[in-house]
């Protein structure tokens, strides 16, 4: 009893560098959780390289952080990018273009999963987008309260770009950070937004010069809840997200039907396979292999 106690104590204090849910390939932590010593603030940076695309392995591995975040006390869960260049892609297109049938399933649960453990986590959240932010890299960071983001970034919900209707839930998001009109426009043009763009319209809160400087504003953010209880806190915050939650919840078999339908029609499987082609043609390019 005496030693878990103490265990547990040495936990808390001692920051954490967790490394579960290996990428397969690299036997690379997906994720890594650092809890600072002094703050209590964990930090959860997304490590999937070339850009943070979210397959299965990687939503899970963010869905076991947010538990441990949650289980450990810290103060507060600021999610951010291991990559200097992009915080995440969005969804792993691979997941989606002629996909295996039964995987799908199991990567749209764990999808609406991932979501639903941001949009509730108990302790602040915040975003510290240290690079690019495309559809579901922008779902991640819409679905935590606080958003700061480095220069000549872009973010938004681009699903219109390449044949596709964000779902309900995830257009829910983007509800919550910016005016309905504004939304409508952006969602249906598939608008990215630049950072500057962004803070204009309110879908990011500040800009910071450097990861390090928008960690620290993250903090800020998190210490200002410093005077409010905590589970009082949390729960006004679950009152508040309550009916966006409840319309996932409410039909999640509804909306895995109508994704896989929509995912497996050939308009979206034509214009998802050219948007990937071009995407992969471009790094080609890039990299002069062309
Ligand atoms: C079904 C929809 C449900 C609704 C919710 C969400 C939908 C989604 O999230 S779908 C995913 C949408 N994502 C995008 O549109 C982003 C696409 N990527 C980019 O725009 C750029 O890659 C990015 C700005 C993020 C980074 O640019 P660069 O740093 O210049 O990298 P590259 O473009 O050269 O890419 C490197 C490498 O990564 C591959 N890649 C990029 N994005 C994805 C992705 N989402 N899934 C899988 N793979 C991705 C890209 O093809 C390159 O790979 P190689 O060709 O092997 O080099």
């Amino acid at each position: 009893m005496l030693r878990s106690k103490i265990l547990n104590r040495i936990r808390l204090l001692k920051p954490v560098i967790d490394r579960r849910c290996m990428s397969s390939a690299s036997k690379t932590p997906l994720t890594l959780l650092e809890v600072d010593d002094k703050s209590g603030i964990a930090t959860l940076s997304l490590n999937r390289p070339p850009v943070n695309s979210l397959n299965i392995d990687l939503m899970n591995s963010i869905i076991e952080s947010i538990t441990e975040i949650e289980g450990n006390k810290s103060r507060g869960l600021i999610l951010t990018s291991a990559n200097d260049r992009v915080f995440c892609a969005g969804l792993d297109l691979n997941e989606l273009h002629k996909p295996n049938q039964e995987r799908l399933k199991e990567f749209w649960a764990v999808f609406q999963d991932v979501w639903l453990a941001l949009h509730l986590c108990s302790v602040p959240t915040a975003a510290a987008i240290n690079g690019h932010a495309p559809a579901g890299g922008c779902l991640l960071a819409t679905a935590c309260e606080y958003r700061v983001m480095l220069p000549q970034m872009t973010i938004g919900l681009n699903e219109t770009q390449f044949g596709y209707m964000a779902p309900k839930w995830v257009m829910l998001s983007y509800l919550s950070v910016l005016p309905r009109r504004l939304a409508e426009r952006a969602l249906t043009q598939g608008k990215l937004f630049t950072t500057a763009e962004a803070l204009d319209v309110g879908l990011v809160d500040e800009i910071a010069a450097s990861k390090e400087e928008a960690l620290a504003k993250c903090s800020t953010f998190i210490d200002s809840f410093s005077k409010a209880n905590p589970l009082a806190r949390s729960l006004t915050k679950k009152q508040i997200r309550e009916p966006d939650v409840q319309k996932l919840i409410a039909d999640r078999a509804g909306d895995l039907k109508e994704c896989l339908e929509y995912i497996n029609s050939p308009l979206l499987q034509d214009g998802l396979g050219a948007y990937f082609e071009a995407l992969k043609q471009k790094s080609r390019s890039k990299a002069g292999k062309s």
